[in-house]
């Protein structure tokens, strides 16, 4: 006997937009809390959940998506492969349009990225976001707008600070999404599950430029969290490899830790300090208790 609902749906939902278009708060109203994710980590990297949606009628798994954060930066087939493994198995994308903002070419750049990669049965809604803060009839030729930019599935104006239509928002959401049982747990989440995806956000913030160098030789672990303060390792298996991750004069770890800072801020909604270490555990993959300890 299953305890969802019949008709229960679940699967991934990807919320993409320029920077400051209402993301991060559009996904803590979405969630209902201020972070709730999940301590099960996904089976590869390339996927970094940041937060699971729950209504009694299904459940949205909200995915980050490695590339999309600076799209501009990547060059070409790169961008494209990243973005495509990252996209290809989501169930929606949320494209974020502001209210109070015309289209921009940041916003058709983003589109045309993900409409080419993204598979072929998700759908792409828009929200145009922050509906609070322009009139009515302001809102209406927004709105216009939106719907001709693209053949978007939907078009739903929302106000994440006013709670306006989030539900209607989550709703859409959810009826596009596949027939499943729950993906993941369906009630609240531990401390500990909050760790896991810090981690999992410097893992990635450390892979995005060192992959080739890199590939599975890096583990990450928490060694405390004291207050906003929160102490990292970067675990590697080879002196040389501990050049890399620090680069000349320290820019990469810098760079990694400017990068994941900005992450773990938008997870907990809250300012923090990133203190990263990085050490060689050697040969950390042959040997089961350190893994243990690396928490795999
Ligand atoms: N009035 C109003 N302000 C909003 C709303 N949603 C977000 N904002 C504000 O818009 C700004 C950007 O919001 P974020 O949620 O941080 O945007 P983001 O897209 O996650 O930003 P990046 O992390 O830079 O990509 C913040 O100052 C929010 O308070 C809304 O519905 N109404």
């Amino acid at each position: 006997m299953s305890d969802w609902p019949e008709g229960f749906r679940a699967g991934f939902v990807c919320v993409v937009g320029r920077p400051n278009t209402g993301k991060s708060t559009l996904t803590n109203a979405l969630v209902g809390q201020k972070v709730a994710i999940t301590s099960d980590r996904p089976e590869t990297t390339r996927r970094v959940v940041r937060a699971v949606v729950n209504r009694e009628s299904g459940q949205l798994i909200l995915v980050d998506t490695p590339g999309l954060h600076r799209p501009r930066t990547l060059l070409g087939e790169r961008l494209n492969d990243m973005v495509r493994d990252s996209l290809s198995d989501v169930d929606a994308i949320v494209m974020c349009l502001p209210a109070d903002e015309a289209t921009g070419p940041g916003d058709r750049f983003l589109l045309g990225l993900v409409s080419k990669l993204v598979s072929k049965k998700a759908s792409i809604v828009a929200a145009v976001t922050k509906s609070d803060l322009v009139d009515r009839a302001a809102l209406a030729r927004r709105l216009q707008d939106v719907s001709e930019l693209a053949d978007f599935a939907e078009v739903v104006p929302v106000s994440a600070a006013k709670g306006d239509q989030v539900e209607l928002l989550a709703s859409l959401l959810i009826e596009r999404m596949p027939e499943s049982p729950p993906l993941y747990p369906r009630d609240a989440v531990t401390d500990e599950s909050e760790e896991t995806l810090i981690t999992e956000l410097v893992r990635e913030a450390a892979l995005r430029d060192l992959r080739d160098e890199l590939p599975h030789s890096l583990a990450v672990t928490i060694d405390e969290i004291v207050g906003d303060r929160i102490h990292v390792s970067l675990h590697v298996e080879r002196d040389s490899q501990k050049g890399i991750v620090i680069g000349r004069g320290g820019a990469q770890l810098k760079r990694i830790r400017v990068r994941a800072r900005k992450a773990i801020e938008r997870l907990l909604d809250k300012k923090v300090s990133l203190d990263l270490h990085v050490k060689v555990t050697k040969d950390w993959q042959r040997d089961p208790k350190k893994m243990g300890r690396l928490g795999f």
